[in-house]
C-alpha cells in the first residue's frame, strides 16, 4: 500500500470529520493508505510544514488556510498544481465542477487552479436561543443590523449575561468580511486579486466607525474580546457568550457540543451604507500537495481529491461541518434533499457567498497575509484595552500591513 502523509489544523468535532474521510477512503479502494496527522491550529501547520519541506520531510498534502493562499502560490518549486496532480493521475477533473466563489480563491491569474478546495467557510452569526428567551429577546429573529446587536447585547447584559457578544478572526470577520459586505475594498486592486501592488484601505470612516462602535460595545461590557483566531469559538459552545461571529464551520462543534438552541443569523451591517449588504468572503482551507513526491503517490492523492469531489462525499461534509458546499452537485443534492429547510440556517452562509457575487466577493488575496493579520490583531487589541483609538490603531494596521505587502510584492517581482 502507498502511504499518503496528510497534515491538518481540524480539531474536536472537525478533527473527526477528517479521520472519518480518510477511513472511508482507505476502505474504499486498496491501493492507498491517507494519514491524517492534526498539526495544531492554521498558523502552527503552516509553519511545520515550511519547516519541513526545508528539511526535506514535508507531507504529501497540507492543509492551508486561505491566508497563506498567496504565499503558497509564490512558493512554486515547492508545490504541485493540483490540475497536474488530477492529469498525472489519470483522474477527470473539471475546476468548472466547483462553486465559482470556492475555485476562484485558488485559481492563479494565469486560470490555473493551484490547490484543492476542501473547507471553504464564511463569517456567519451565531446567537444562543435559550439566552435570547431568557433575556426577554424573540429567539426567531436575530439582529441584522450592528444598532440591533447593540440594543440585544444590552438586553443579555442586563439579564445577567457576562458576554453578550463575542467574535473569532478578528480581522477575517471584522474588517475582512466586513468590507464586502458593505461593499467597500479591504484592501486596493480588487482585494489583492488585481496584483502585488494592493494596499490597505481599512482606514476608512466607516472601517473607523465600525471598530469605534466595537470598542464602545466593549467599554460596556456588550462585547467581550476572546482573543486571535478562532478563540472565541469555545466560549460561544461552551454558552459563555451568548452571540458570536465566526466561521460557519462553528455549526458542526455546536449541533455536537452545544447544550442549547442554537440559531444562524447573517453578518450584521449598517443600514445607512448604500449597497449594504453585499456578500462575505471566504475564509476556511484548502489542500495542497508538495512536490517531489513519487509518481505512484501523485496517482493516490489524485484519486483521494476524486472521491472527496463525489457529489453525495461533497455534500455530506457541507451538512456536517457547516463548512460551504464546494462543489456545485454538492449545492444542488443538498438544497433538493430538504437540508436547509430541516435546519434553519445552514443556508445563511450559501446565501452569503455563493448565490450572489460580485467583484469584492473572491475574497482578499494578500501576500504576507499572516503578517498582517498580526498586525491587525495586535492594532486591534490596542483599541479594545483603550490605549489606542480607532483611528489609530487603523492608521498604524494600514502602515505596517502596507510595508508587509511591498516588501511581498519586491520579493515577486520577477
Ligand atoms: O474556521 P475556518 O476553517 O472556517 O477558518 C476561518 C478563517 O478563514 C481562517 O483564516
Amino acid at each position: 500500500q502507498t502511504e499518503i502523509q496528510w497534515w491538518h489544523s481540524m480539531g474536536g468535532a472537525l478533527g473527526e470529520w477528517v479521520n472519518d474521510l480518510a477511513k472511508e477512503f482507505n476502505a474504499s479502494q486498496k491501493d492507498y493508505r491517507v494519514v491524517p496527522t492534526f498539526k495544531g491550529s492554521y498558523d502552527e501547520s503552516m509553519t511545520a510544514a515550511i519547516a519541513a519541506f526545508r528539511a526535506g520531510n514535508a507531507p504529501h498534502i497540507l492543509q492551508v488556510f486561505e491566508v497563506g493562499t498567496a504565499t503558497m502560490m509564490a512558493s512554486k518549486g515547492a508545490i504541485k498544481p493540483v490540475a497536474e496532480v488530477m492529469k498525472q493521475a489519470g483522474v477527470p477533473f473539471d475546476p468548472g465542477a466547483y462553486v465559482p466563489a470556492v475555485a476562484g480563491y485558488y485559481t492563479a491569474p494565469n486560470g490555473q487552479m493551484l490547490s484543492f478546495p476542501f473547507n471553504s467557510s464564511t463569517p456567519v452569526f451565531h446567537y444562543n436561543k435559550d439566552a435570547f428567551k431568557a433575556a426577554g429577546l424573540d429567539p426567531e429573529k436575530p439582529p441584522t443590523t450592528w444598532p440591533e446587536v447593540a440594543s440585544a447585547a444590552a438586553k443579555l447584559k442586563a439579564a445577567g449575561h457576562k458576554c453578550p457578544f463575542t467574535t473569532s478572526w478578528i480581522s477575517w470577520t471584522q474588517l475582512e468580511s466586513f468590507s464586502a459586505w458593505h461593499n467597500v475594498l479591504f484592501s486596493t486592486l480588487n482585494n489583492g486579486f488585481g496584483g502585488l501592488g494592493t494596499r490597505l484601505a481599512i482606514n476608512t470612516p466607516l472601517h473607523v466607525r465600525h471598530i469605534e462602535n466595537l470598542a464602545n460595545m466593549a467599554k460596556q461590557g456588550l462585547f467581550v474580546y476572546k482573543g486571535r483566531g478562532n478563540a472565541a469559538d469555545a466560549t460561544f459552545v461552551s454558552g459563555e457568550c451568548a452571540m458570536a461571529i465566526g466561521s460557519s464551520a462553528l455549526y458542526g462543534n455546536v449541533t455536537r457540543n452545544g447544550k442549547f438552541g442554537y440559531g444562524i443569523g447573517t453578518l450584521p451591517y449598517y443600514p445607512d451604507v448604500p449597497g449594504a449588504p453585499q456578500n462575505t468572503v471566504i475564509g476556511g482551507a484548502s489542500l495542497w500537495v508538495m512536490s517531489g513526491k513519487k509518481p505512484e503517490e501523485y496517482k493516490g492523492i489524485g484519486q483521494f481529491f476524486a472521491y472527496l469531489s463525489k457529489p453525495e462525499v461533497a455534500a455530506a461534509s457541507h451538512q456536517r461541518t457547516g463548512y460551504l458546499p464546494v462543489t456545485k452537485a454538492a449545492f444542488e443534492l443538498t438544497d433538493k434533499s430538504g437540508f436547509y429547510k430541516k435546519n434553519p440556517g445552514t443556508d445563511v452562509s450559501v446565501t452569503q457567498m455563493i448565490r450572489k457575487t460580485t467583484e469584492k466577493s473572491r475574497g482578499v488575496r494578500l501576500g504576507n497575509f499572516v503578517q498582517v493579520r498580526t498586525i491587525i490583531d495586535e492594532e486591534m487589541e490596542g483599541v479594545w484595552s483603550g490605549k489606542k483609538t480607532a483611528k489609530e490603531a487603523l492608521d498604524a494596521a494600514v502602515k505596517r500591513g502596507n510595508e508587509q505587502l511591498e516588501r511581498f510584492q519586491k520579493a515577486n517581482r520577477s
